[in-house]
């Protein structure tokens, strides 16, 4: 029997399998690490702490396998997106990662769109130009850090940072690169013309490569750490939020996915590159070649569940909170949360805006703020899908993934608030699935995605609208559309004390 490893580098986690050639999965482990957020809108990551979580979970795994190390054959990777990495010359990594949801630079989108043109930017990209996306980024280094940025010799994203750190090889896969800023998404390459236009030396970006591309095998070093076999073969990946749609068996057209992970994501497969949704939703590259999908993003889903649970409920598990909301009625008895608490992107981009609770009443108790939350976090999710379904997308049947997927009272949450049948996978892991199923692919193991989710993709509960939630959800929701706009300058004016 041969096996594959896949790697979810989350940005609470990483997350890493082993799964065996009949797509099962015989093997899981999990290592959290910290997220630097010093500073209103910064958000950071040390490069180092992921390689050290990754090795962790593979020595955790390895340690309890029993079979011939040599059996695992490959290994693959899903990555948080949009991150920046600096390399010197000699790939030493030059400052802490510039994660996704750092919204420091919106200077740097306006510079961006004042250089490129906001029609061109988007016919070249697909995408309008968000604080998220890795370009600005390297912007803001080069501004505010020059001597970081005069010693940057390649910028690379997070799961491909740890792959050139377990092979040697430096790559930048597809996927991944089209959340850059710097990809020409029909010409499949790096964009020149954008990265002339704004100052960017194209030499710092790093060759492109192809989920199931086979970039080498493990380093020495590595495979002695952690027990592997130097054989093992390593494949490009995908960014998460692709891989999670593999995972769900999203590899052809029709279907769509929620991931409620650090973020929250809903997802829409696309077979061609040329649709035109003014970039109100991102359009990316598939890790299935010539294959594409658009999704919205909130910025703070699970997270502000987390930072819910940290701040007010520090002694229950998640499982607790969700489960103290039981009794209490669809609406929170008319108390509203809106999930800007690090900004947002989809459908306000606005790194300004900041969250809040509406109509909190003397009735209200801890319950009913828990409550608001997970009703905040999915009808932020739901302006995404309404996105969708004005552009004429019928989506009625959605996939849930991600941390939020692992409690059945929120999936019943989402069916209400998406009017739409939600299905758990039975393993909610999608994204660390994803990659290893990228990984069975590239290896030959399985001849195509199609194969890969007869094989892997386990759908697990269903869970269907209930129509008198249905009906309350579609009233608040109205009331919940009206929050942002009224909010908006009065979080312009307490900016200054944040
Ligand atoms: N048992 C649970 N029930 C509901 N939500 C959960 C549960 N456990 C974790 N979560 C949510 O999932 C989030 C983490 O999801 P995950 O997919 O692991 O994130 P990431 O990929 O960003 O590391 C947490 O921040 C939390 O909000
Ligand atoms: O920025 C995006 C997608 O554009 C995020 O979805 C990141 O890819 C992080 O994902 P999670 O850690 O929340 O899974």
């Amino acid at each position: 029997m041969k096996y594959v490893i896949g790697i979810d580098l989350g940005t609470s986690a990483v997350k890493t399998c082993l799964m065996n050639e009949q797509g099962q999965i015989i093997d899981e482990a999990s290592c959290a690490y910290k997220l630097y957020q010093e500073k209103p809108g910064f958000s950071e990551q040390k490069p180092q702490d992921w390689i050290d979580g990754v090795m962790s979970t593979i020595q955790e795994i390895v340690g309890r396998y029993t079979g011939e190390v040599a059996d695992i054959i490959g290994i693959s990777y899903s990555g948080q997106m949009h991150g920046l990495v600096l390399l010197d010359e000699a790939g030493e990594v030059l400052r802490p990662a510039i994660l996704w949801n750092d919204t420091r630079t919106t200077a740097q989108c306006e510079e961006i769109v004042a250089k490129v043109g906001k029609e061109r930017l988007l016919a070249i990209t697909k995408n309008p130009a968000l604080e998220g996306f890795t370009l600005p980024k390297i912007l803001w280094v080069k501004e505010h850090e020059p001597e970081t940025y005069a010693k940057a010799k390649h910028f690379v994203l997070p799961k491909d940072y740890v792959r050139y750190v377990m092979t040697g090889e430096l790559h930048m896969e597809r996927s991944d690169a089209a959340g850059t800023l710097l990809l020409d998404i029909e010409r499949n390459d790096w964009s020149t013309e954008v990265a002339e236009a704004v100052g960017i030396d194209r030499a710092l970006c790093p060759p492109l490569i192809d989920a199931t591309t086979e970039v080498g095998t493990l380093t020495e070093a590595f495979a002695r750490a952690t027990g592997l076999s130097s054989t093992t073969k390593v494949y490009g990946g995908g960014a998460d939020n692709a891989c999670g749609a593999v995972g769900s068996g999203i590899v052809t057209g029709g279907k769509s996915m929620v991931s409620i992970g650090t973020s929250g994501v809903l997802l829409s497969f696309e077979q061609t590159p040329d649709k035109n949704f003014g970039g109100k939703v991102h359009y990316f590259h598939h890790a299935v070649t010539d294959a594409y999908y658009t999704m919205g993003v909130t910025l703070s889903a699970g997270h502000s569940l987390k930072w819910f649970k940290e701040t007010f409920a520090k002694e229950s598990s998640f499982d607790e909170l969700l489960a103290s909301t039981e009794d209490i009625a669809a609406g929170s008895n008319g108390l509203l949360f809106t999930p800007y608490l690090v900004g947002e992107r989809t459908p306000y981009a606005d790194s300004v805006i900041r969250g809040s609770f509406i109509g909190i009443d003397t009735a209200h108790t801890h319950a009913h703020f828990a409550k608001a939350v997970l009703e905040g976090i999915t009808f932020s999710l739901r302006d995404t899908l309404e996105i969708f379904r004005s552009s004429g997308k019928d989506i009625r049947d959605i996939i849930s993934i991600g941390g939020g997927a692992k409690n059945p009272q929120w999936l019943q949450m989402q069916a209400d608030i998406f009017n739409a049948n939600i299905y758990q996978l039975q393993n909610e892991q999608g994204p660390s699935i994803g990659a290893c199923m990228i990984a069975l692919v590239g290896s030959g193991i399985v001849a195509s995605f199609e194969e890969a989710v007869e094989k892997c993709v386990a759908i697990g509960e269903v869970f269907e609208p209930i129509a008198e939630n249905v009906e309350v959800y579609n009233e608040i929701y109205n009331v919940y559309t009206q929050i942002y706009a009224q909010t908006k300058s009065l979080n312009e004016a307490l900016q200054a004390f944040r």
